[in-house]
């Protein structure tokens, strides 16, 4: 198999297949040279502190989605987090066995929280996952997420699944760039009865008292 099966045809007319490939396939969420590594925040919970949920509402953490995936994620040493999560009915793709989709927004919230140990609200721009065992319902999977580097805004963020227990079997990996943002970002494009809900009453919000950012 030659480097253009692989990778399809060249991207560009010009590009030279003997030039060096590492710069060329270097994906997004790859930290680039002149990443830093991350610096997590001095008044970051404890290792080992439950970080709670966020938001209520929340498909991933939130207390008031029956059907979400209700995470459970903990501060792990350096800029690192651990979760975990039961695999409900609700969660199913084909019978019996965890929607895609959803192992997916499991790594999006746990690579998520990563922020709440640099102290800098951020969203995901990018996020791959590499899906390589089936999960079944039922089954609890340990997650744990951490950050690789940092280049300006840009967050480059790494995390697993397991099952049986968190150093079982690895069934799923993903890799994420997420962008810090302002409090705008938020209170902007949020709809605005949800929005005015939580300026309201910032209890709701937990990330609002994480991040020290006031409405
Ligand atoms: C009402 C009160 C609310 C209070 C909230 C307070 C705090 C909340 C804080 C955090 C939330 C905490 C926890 C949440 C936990 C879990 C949830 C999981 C996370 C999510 O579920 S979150 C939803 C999904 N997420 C989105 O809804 C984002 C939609 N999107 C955008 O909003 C924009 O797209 C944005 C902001 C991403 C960028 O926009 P922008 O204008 O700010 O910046 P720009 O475009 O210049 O990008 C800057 C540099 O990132 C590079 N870049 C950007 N995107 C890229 C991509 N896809 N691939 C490769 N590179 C990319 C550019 O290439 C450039 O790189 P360079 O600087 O090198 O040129």
């Amino acid at each position: 198999m030659t480097d253009q099966d692989r990778h399809g045809a060249s991207a560009h007319p010009h590009d030279d297949a003997s030039a060096p490939r590492a710069e060329v396939f270097r994906g997004p969420t790859e930290p680039p040279e002149h990443a830093v590594a991350p610096e997590r925040h001095p008044q970051a919970p404890e290792p080992g502190a439950w970080l709670g949920t966020h938001y209520d509402q929340c498909f991933g953490c939130g207390e008031q989605r029956p059907e979400g995936l209700h995470l459970r994620v903990a501060a792990g040493p350096g800029v690192s987090v651990t979760a975990e999560f039961k695999v409900a009915e609700a969660h199913q793709g084909a019978p019996g066995l965890i929607h895609g989709g959803l192992l997916s927004a499991a790594f999006d919230e746990v690579m998520g929280t990563v922020s709440w140990l640099l102290r800098v609200p951020a969203v995901t721009g990018r996020l791959e996952t590499d899906f390589l065992k089936p999960v079944p319902v039922g089954r609890i999977v340990h997650l744990r997420a951490w950050c690789v580097g940092q280049a300006g805004r840009k967050f480059y963020h790494r995390a697993e699944a397991r099952l049986d227990g968190p150093e079982g079997l690895l069934v799923a990996k993903a890799a994420a760039l997420f962008v810090g943002v302002k409090l705008e970002h938020f209170v902007t494009h949020g709809r605005q009865e949800d929005v005015q809900a939580v300026l309201e009453d910032p209890q709701r919000y937990r990330s609002l008292r994480a991040f020290d950012v006031n409405p």
